[in-house]
């Protein structure tokens, strides 16, 4: 335990809140049916291995645009043994600084082979993921992740734009609408069908998507930089950039002068790309770089240990920061971290996070780790895919 002293100066929790007050599973994964209904306090899930904890943070997740925080395919979350295209759904009340939502996701029943997750916000179908983005933000350190900054730049990107989302809800739209052309072009480019209209459309639309996405990245890089530049009592200073050509191009000139650029590289790039598939330049090549402030080294070369606590500094700055901006700290579903932080660390990170007034979704399997946080959270016991209060 550290004392009150040497903990970390943090703001004064946020008066207005997001959180989860009602969860409720159909056919998800191991669950048939389950109900949680939490308050706005932390939620602190507790129980052996293969239990069922992980699969309602994955629940959760499922309340932002995105495939959820194990990056499934729809139909491999519904449940095994469930009648055939029975699909499942995810339900929940969520708190926000604007007042209670109601948000259903899931796979239709009858949806067949396509992976096409339905929503519904307060009782109404919405076309699209993307419109939970105004409502929830929400991000989530998972024990895969311990590998994110060793692994291929995809992952980075989809921690740094899950970040962006709490920032600018619009992100997920472009993003959406960028990965759509992109796609649409690459299989023209594929099936030989050199349409430079059909093509110079998609790039069009690539270019003014793309760019977009690649500002938004950069301004929230830009404001987290700051927000993470010093260590925050045993967590250390991080240090972030976005690399890739073209955020080479808009630290060098207009955001125009950018989109007439990548939309000239992709029309000089299609005969290469229909050979390689994808697209040689765009914000889908881009990296998020994390230095280790304090020792001067990327991220890659820390610590196991080391780069968890990169990692959550990054998400507790951020989530200092959408407190600030957005009157409320983003979810926070944390599987599995406070068993791998010593004593110090863990108290600290507790204590940011009653300190944000962020709902952590947290989990264990000992209820010893989540000891100093008293009764200052909500507890549950998961057995064999059963919920209980504790
Ligand atoms: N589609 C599915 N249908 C039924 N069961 C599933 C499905 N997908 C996963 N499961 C099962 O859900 C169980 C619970 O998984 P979960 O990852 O939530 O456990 P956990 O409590 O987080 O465990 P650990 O502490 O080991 O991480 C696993 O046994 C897994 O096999």
């Amino acid at each position: 335990m550290v004392s009150e002293h040497n903990l970390p100066q943090s703001e004064p929790a946020a008066e207005k809140r997001l959180a989860v007050t009602r969860l409720t599973l159909t056919r998800f994964r191991s669950y048939e049916q389950a109900r949680l209904e939490p308050d706005a306090r932390p939620v602190v899930l507790v129980g052996p291995n293969g239990a069922g904890k992980t699969n309602l943070l994955e629940a959760v997740s499922f309340l932002a645009p995105g495939r959820g925080l194990r990056g499934a395919r729809l139909a491999e979350v519904e449940r095994i043994g469930s009648p055939a295209g029975a699909g499942w759904a995810v339900a929940a009340v969520v708190e926000t600084p604007s007042g209670p939502v109601e948000i259903g996701t899931g796979r239709e029943a009858g949806d067949g082979e396509r992976d096409r997750r339905a929503v519904r916000i307060d009782g109404h179908p919405v076309r699209g993921q993307t419109a939970l983005a105004a409502h929830v933000s929400l991000v989530w350190l998972t024990p895969p992740m311990d590998r994110l900054f060793q692994e291929p730049a995809g992952g980075r990107r989809r921690f740094l734009d899950r970040l962006v989302f709490g920032f600018d809800p619009a992100h997920a739209g472009r993003l959406s609408r960028y990965e759509h052309a992109l796609r649409e072009r690459a299989r023209l480019l594929r099936e030989g069908r050199m349409d430079d209209g059909w093509l110079s459309g998609l790039e069009e639309q690539m270019a003014a998507t793309g760019i977009a996405v690649a500002a938004a990245r950069l301004e929230v890089v830009q404001r987290l930089r700051a927000a993470c530049a010093r260590a925050v009592g045993p967590f250390p200073g991080a240090e972030l950039a976005v690399e890739g050509a073209v955020e080479g191009w808009l630290a060098g000139g207009p955001a125009l002068a950018a989109e007439d650029r990548l939309r000239e590289a992709l029309r000089a790039g299609r005969r290469g790309d229909a050979e390689s598939g994808g697209a040689a330049v765009g914000p889908h090549r881009s990296d998020l770089s994390v230095r280790h402030q304090a020792k001067a080294m990327p991220a890659a070369l820390c610590s196991t240990g080391e780069q968890k606590a990169l990692l959550i500094a990054i998400v507790l700055a951020n989530a200092r920061l959408l407190a600030a901006e957005r009157g409320a700290a983003p979810l926070l579903l944390l599987d599995e971290v406070a068993a791998h932080l010593d004593a110090e660390r863990r108290a600290a990170l507790f204590h940011e996070i009653l300190a944000l007034g962020a709902q952590a979704w947290m989990t264990g399997t000992d209820d010893g780790d989540f000891e100093p946080l008293g009764g200052a959270a909500n507890r549950f016991r998961v057995e064999e895919s059963r919920v209980m209060p504790d």
